[in-house]
């Protein structure tokens, strides 16, 4: 009913909507919020309120100055009791006038790091009224008298964050491929240094190093839109199972998309950075559009769930998993393999390896974190403060289990997908696949020396495998590239344009600075001048 009511106005844009949860106290600890909705059973209404300036919803995006409603996330109080926070869908614009509603303070919350194109807002309720049926009572309801049905599970209402995450990591594969695109392309086209005095200035792509930095952001767009795919289908899964009342699979949803959220958003702000930075003094330029891309990916890693504490959610799971595990109980399929209690095998350097190799990193670093805390817990100190005491290692640890994710998925799913590619299609899929688990074994080599039997040789071969990869794949750099088929509009590069056109698209977006408007800017007239002259 609530939904024939809201969605087809939504739809049609005449609600234009906006989710205001996060408060200026409290973004990460929802049950701290403090935006209050007090149901009035005389008048059938809740009473809308920010009771101090912390309370005030602040970040929202679309708040300030385009929503015309948004769904507002307070404690919900009834009869005297707060059942918690509970969402609300609230009109705070006149949809005629766009005026504010009276009982409704909202303005921009001012100048951010990037996403300058969103204007984020604040909120505050002054005893702002508003019909029973603004409640979203999917989950939970309050009746008519005030009587609080609670939903079969509390944290169904933290579903739309889930879902987001989820999507999240698709966002990630997207913003990749553009920064990929933008630096291989650019790579392609400048030439610098002369390293052989007989030759040519070469392509910067010719650079080992060039390669290295750029490559990595390329196989990642990949492997993150194949883990994107295969979580959204197993978001669809337990989504469908949530409908007809079974929550038993939502758990592991929540784990698993709060470690893979998290990691691969910081895998995508730190790859767009290096993007960023391999294309020198340009890459520096807003008209490269790198910036504004380093800026929408870094900030994923706080929003919809701020990365540390995500990865501490799936450490929560994780742990929990290894004491179920430990009597006997079975696991979740993506935590099964915490159970592996067969002996550590021989390192082999192979992709099924190297997956084993972190699975086994993962399983161990948990077990540590186990130790470590019943260690702590057993000398007298609060299991808070024994899980405060090894944060660092369980975040490892979840990160680890990240990886050991996105590495299995990223090739069962491009091994099921080859054989029905052409064979050098498959080929250079494969080799994406072999760099990114090469390269990330690199990355950690430290944790697979403590916790595989790896030894220093095969390192070393792992090093030349890795370097071999990148000559093998850097005929094919651009070509696969060109297959993301991103349009010049879309990319909004100087330095990404399909004609590679990179110096006469620099200038051109030059000129078109006011300050270029004419010859001798005012400030010579009004400073310069007048300092030069010891006036000032
Ligand atoms: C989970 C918390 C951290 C803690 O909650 P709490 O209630 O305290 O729970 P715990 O005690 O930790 O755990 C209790 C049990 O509950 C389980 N649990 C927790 N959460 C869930 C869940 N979601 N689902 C299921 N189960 C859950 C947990 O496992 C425990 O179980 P058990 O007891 O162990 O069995 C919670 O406080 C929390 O989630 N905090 C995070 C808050 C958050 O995520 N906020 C997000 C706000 S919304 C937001 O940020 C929106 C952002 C939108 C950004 C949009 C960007 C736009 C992208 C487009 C860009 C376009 C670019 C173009 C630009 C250009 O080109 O110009
Ligand atoms: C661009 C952008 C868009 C956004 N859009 C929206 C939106 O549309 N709607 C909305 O509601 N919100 C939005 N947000 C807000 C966002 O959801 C919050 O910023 C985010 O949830 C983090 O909360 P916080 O800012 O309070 O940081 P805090 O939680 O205060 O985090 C600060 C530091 O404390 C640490 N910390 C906090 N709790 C713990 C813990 N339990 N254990 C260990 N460390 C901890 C964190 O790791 C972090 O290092 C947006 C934010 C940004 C940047």
């Amino acid at each position: 009913e609530q939904q024939e009511k809201w969605v087809p106005r939504a739809v049609n844009m005449e609600i234009i909507g906006t989710y205001a949860q996060t408060e200026l106290g409290h973004g990460t600890f929802l049950r701290g919020l403090e935006t209050t909705a007090t149901y009035d059973p005389n008048t059938e209404e809740f009473v809308l309120n920010s009771p101090t300036l912390t309370a005030y919803k602040w970040w929202p995006g679309g708040l300030a100055h385009t929503a015309n409603h948004c769904v507002v996330v307070a404690q919900l109080h009834s009869k005297g009791v707060n059942h918690g926070v509970h969402p609300f869908i609230v009109q705070i614009r006149d949809e005629d006038t766009h005026m504010p509603l009276p009982g409704v303070k909202v303005g921009e919350i001012g100048p951010k790091l990037s996403f300058s194109t969103a204007n984020n807002g604040f909120l505050g309720f002054d005893n702002f009224r508003v019909p029973r049926d603004s409640m979203l009572m999917k989950n939970a309801q309050v009746l008519k008298d005030g009587t609080y049905v609670k939903s079969r599970l509390s944290k169904l209402t933290y579903g739309t964050m889930v879902f987001i995450r989820v999507m999240i990591v698709t966002d990630m594969a997207y913003y990749l491929s553009v920064g990929a695109t933008i630096a291989i392309r650019y790579s392609a086209v400048r030439h610098q240094s002369k390293p052989k005095e007989n030759e040519p200035e070469p392509q910067i792509l010719d650079y080992v190093t060039q390669q290295h930095k750029l490559f990595i952001a390329l196989a990642s767009s990949h492997a993150f839109r194949v883990t994107g795919q295969w979580l959204w289908t197993t978001f669809v899964r337990v989504n469908k199972a949530l409908t007809s009342g079974n929550a038993d699979t939502l758990p592991e949803l929540h784990a698993v998309a709060c470690c893979l959220k998290a990691v691969t958003t910081r895998d995508a702000a730190s790859m767009v950075e290096a993007c960023r930075m391999s294309c020198g003094g340009h890459g520096y330029m807003t008209s490269s559009y790198l910036p504004i891309l380093y800026g929408i990916t870094t900030a994923a890693c706080t929003y919809e769930g701020e990365n540390t504490v995500l990865l501490l959610q799936t450490a929560r799971s994780l742990v929990k998993a290894w004491q179920k595990g430990s009597k006997g109980k079975p696991l979740s399929p993506t935590e099964a393999y915490l159970m592996d209690k067969s002996p550590v095998p021989k390192w082999e350097n192979t992709l099924d390896g190297i997956i084993a190799g972190f699975r086994r990193v993962s399983a161990g670093k948990v077990q540590d974190c186990v130790s470590k805390i019943d260690k702590l817990v057993k000398m007298g100190t609060s299991y808070e403060d024994a899980w405060n005491q090894t944060s660092v290692r369980l975040v490892a640890a979840s990160e680890a289990h990240s990886r050991a994710v996105i590495l299995a998925t990223f090739r069962a799913e491009v091994s099921r997908a080859a054989a029905a590619l052409s064979p050098p299609l498959a080929r250079v899929l494969h080799q994406l696949v072999h760099l990114y688990t090469v390269y990330w074994a690199l990355e950690r080599v430290g944790d697979l020396l403590l916790y595989t039997s790896i030894a220093e040789r095969d390192v070393q071969e792992l090093q030349q495998q890795y370097e071999d990869l990148l000559q093998k794949i850097r005929p094919n750099t651009v070509g696969l590239v060109d297959a993301f088929d991103l349009r010049d509009e879309i990319l909004n590069s100087t330095l990404g344009a399909y004609d590679g056109r990179v110096y006469e698209r620099l200038m051109e977006e030059a000129l078109k600075s006011p300050l270029n408007a004419e010859p001798v800017n005012q400030s010579f007239h009004k400073y310069l001048k007048p300092f030069m002259q010891g006036k000032l």
